[in-house]
Formats: structure tokens, C-alpha cells, sequence
């Protein structure tokens, strides 16, 4: 099958700096698809690139197997929603939400039919003749999408969607945007800095890094198999830990451990959750280590602990509420982890 779309080899330069580094990345028919990386990775740039605002200087952009280099942002079944939602202050919502069927030349009574559907979908029937200062942040969002979406594109291009709600309305919004998602049928392809959010929300993330893919996958997959130490700890904060392979397994001097299990001979570091690390009654043979606890962090569900290693390299354990109260301050613990968990990482 062909994809949606495909980008192949996307460079991107803005002066010195390298923006987009041949990047390739395809995205299926009605994919909810998240853009993660730091800033300055090149989500942005992609996403502009995509929607026709910005040229690559390089590598070509393909729609259905399409090249649609030279198609201009307009007469691409592309929309995108901008983090800042641009909305236009002096028009209602109604009108707002018009403004593409117009320039789009979409005859009246069609479009008003389509701009009411857009608003219910999103929320806002009866809100059409609100001025956008007369909503809240959230309800601004909501009008933004229902521009996007009136236009019924294939893909939905959506800038830190998130970003700008409070705590509340982000788990009730994502949670929405995945709704209206499945209702349109069309791909979306959002960009965020936030991993829980890319995790969360989309089918598929690319994570970015200097504009390139580090890895990409469904967010199970990326989060328990992450590929280098960069994505290790960009996605949950994982335990990296230095080493070299052994006959024994994965001997690591800066934990003071030997790790064994499934570790292909090019391993130069493993990554371990703290969640799938346990106290255990003593620390003997592989897959066990000593340290003493620095400092504990009370999170709800389990605590923190920041655990200095007999090799001298910090660990990150989480221990759960149920296994009882956790070892305090300056106490000396042992630590153990199935060979399961531990992931090998090549670079
Ligand atoms: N118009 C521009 N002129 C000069 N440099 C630019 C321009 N746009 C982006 N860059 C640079 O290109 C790199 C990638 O920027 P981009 O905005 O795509 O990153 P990002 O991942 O979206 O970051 P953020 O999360 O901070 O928005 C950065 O180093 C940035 O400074």
C-alpha cells in the first residue's frame, strides 16, 4: 500500500544551521502521527515543509506517490492548525471557520451547512456568532480545529496542540482530538516536545534529533525497544548505563553490575526503567546491583529513588506504593531486575 505520505531525504538549511538532515518519514491514510523531539530538531521546519510554507532545499515530498514539490500550500489537501490558533480577532466564529470555503469558492448554502457540522463537531454549535475574545482558551482552540477541519483535508497538520490548555484540558482534549480523528478518517500529524503526550495520543511517533529520525514506531514499541541512548532517555527517562560486552554478558564498571540476557555482541550501553527495577534481599550474580539510596521522591503511585551505585553511577528506581514504605535516605540497598528488561543499545 502507499502510504499518504512520504518524505524522502528532506533537507532543510537556514543559513549554517542544518534544519532537516535527509530525513525520510511515510505516514499511512488516517495515521494519528506525532512529530517528537527537543527543540531545534526540525519538528516545525517539517511540519512547514509539509504544508507547503517552506521549500526543501533537498528531497522530495510525495502525496498518494504524488511529487507535490511544486503544488502550492493551498491546493494541498493539507491543513494545518497553528499553535497560536490565528484566528482572525474582527470575524465571528462562523466566519472564521468560513474562511477557507470562501477562498476555496464553495457556494453559500453548502458552506453553511458544512461550517454548522464543523462547529458541532468540535463542540461549539451556537457559538458561531461569538467573537473569538469572547471564548475561552479552549473553546479558541476548538475554532481553530473546526477551520482545519471544514476543509475536510486528508491530513491534519497540528502545532503543539496542546501546548497553550491547562493540566485539565489537555487529557480531555487529547482525548477528543483522537475522537474527531477516527470520525474524519483523515491522518493527523502533530508536533510536541511533550513525550507523555506523543505516547498517549498518537498510533505512531517519529522521534526527532539534528533533524533526522532517530526512531519511529508505535509508542509501546518505541518506549519499551527505544534503538540509542538518545531515545532511551528522551522517552520515559530510562536508567543509561556505559559499558562493554563480555563474554558474560554486558559488564558495566559504572554500575558495578554485570548484566545478561538477549545483548548482541555491537551493545555499547543499556537502558533499564526504574520501574522495572525491585529491593531485593541481596545482590548476587547478574542482573543485580549495590548502591545506597541519595534521595526520595514522593510521586502518588510509588517514590523516587535516586540510588548512587558501588560503580558511582546514580540509578533511578521506582518503587511501588504497594511493596510497602521505601528505604529512606543513606540507607544501603540491593537491586535486582530481570534480564527482560534490560535493553541493549547500539549507539
Ligand atoms: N526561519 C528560520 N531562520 C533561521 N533558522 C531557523 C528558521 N526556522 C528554524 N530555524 C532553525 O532550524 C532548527 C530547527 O528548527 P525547528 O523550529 O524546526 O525546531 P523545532 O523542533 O520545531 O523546535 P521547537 O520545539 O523549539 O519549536 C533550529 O536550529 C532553528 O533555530
Amino acid at each position: 500500500m502507499t502510504p499518504l505520505l512520504q518524505a524522502e531525504a528532506i533537507t532543510k538549511r537556514f543559513g549554517a544551521t542544518l534544519a532537516l538532515d535527509a530525513l525520510d518519514l511515510a505516514i499511512g491514510e488516517g495515521e494519528f502521527f506525532a512529530l517528537l523531539g527537543g527543540s531545534g530538531s526540525g519538528k516545525s521546519t517539517l511540519l512547514r515543509i509539509i504544508a507547503g510554507f517552506e521549500a526543501p532545499d533537498a528531497g522530495r515530498l510525495l502525496l498518494d506517490g504524488r511529487d507535490i514539490g511544486a503544488t502550492p500550500p493551498w491546493a494541498r489537501p493539507v491543513n494545518m492548525m497553528f499553535q497560536s490558533y490565528a484566528l482572525f480577532p474582527h470575524m465571528s466564529v462562523a466566519d472564521n471557520v468560513a474562511y477557507g470555503l470562501r477562498r476555496a469558492g464553495v457556494k453559500r448554502a453548502e458552506a453553511e451547512a458544512r461550517i454548522a457540522a464543523a462547529l458541532e463537531m468540535v463542540g461549539l454549535g451556537g457559538f458561531g456568532r461569538r467573537r473569538p475574545h469572547e471564548l475561552s482558551g479552549g473553546q479558541k482552540q476548538r475554532v481553530a480545529l473546526a477551520r482545519s477541519l471544514v476543509m475536510r483535508p486528508r491530513l491534519l497538520l497540528l502545532d503543539e496542540p496542546l501546548g497553550a490548555l491547562d493540566a485539565n484540558l489537555r487529557e480531555r482534549t487529547g482525548f477528543e482530538l483522537r475522537a474527531l480523528q477516527r470520525e474524519t478518517g483523515a491522518a493527523f500529524v502533530m508536533v510536541t516536545h511533550d513525550q507523555e503526550e506523543a505516547l498517549a495520543l498518537a498510533d505512531r511517533v517519529a522521534l526527532l534529533d539534528g533533524g533526522r529520525v532517530a526512531q519511529v514506531g508505535p509508542p509501546r514499541a518505541i518506549y519499551e525497544r527505544p534503538a540509542s541512548r538518545f531515545a532511551a532517555r528522551f522517552l520515559g527517562a530510562a536508567n543509561v548505563l556505559e559499558g562493554r560486552a563480555t563474554a558474560a554478558g554486558f559488564e558495566s564498571e559504572e554500575a558495578g553490575a554485570t548484566f545478561a540476557g538477549d545483548l548482541p555482541p555491537g551493545t555499547v550501553a543499556v537502558a533499564l526503567r526504574p520501574e522495572r527495577i525491585r529491593i531485593a534481599a541481596a545482590a548476587e550474580g547478574p542482573n543485580t546491583a549495590r548502591g545506597v539510596v541519595e534521595d526520595v521522591a514522593f510521586r502518588g503511585d510509588d517514590s523516587l529513588l535516586l540510588v548512587r551505585l558501588s560503580g558511582g553511577a546514580m540509578l533511578r528506581v521506582a518503587h511501588a506504593e504497594e511493596d510497602g514504605a521505601p528505604p529512606g535516605r543513606g540507607a544501603a540497598v540491593s537491586l535486582a531486575w530481570d534480564a527482560a528488561s534490560v535493553v541493549a543499545l547500539a549507539s
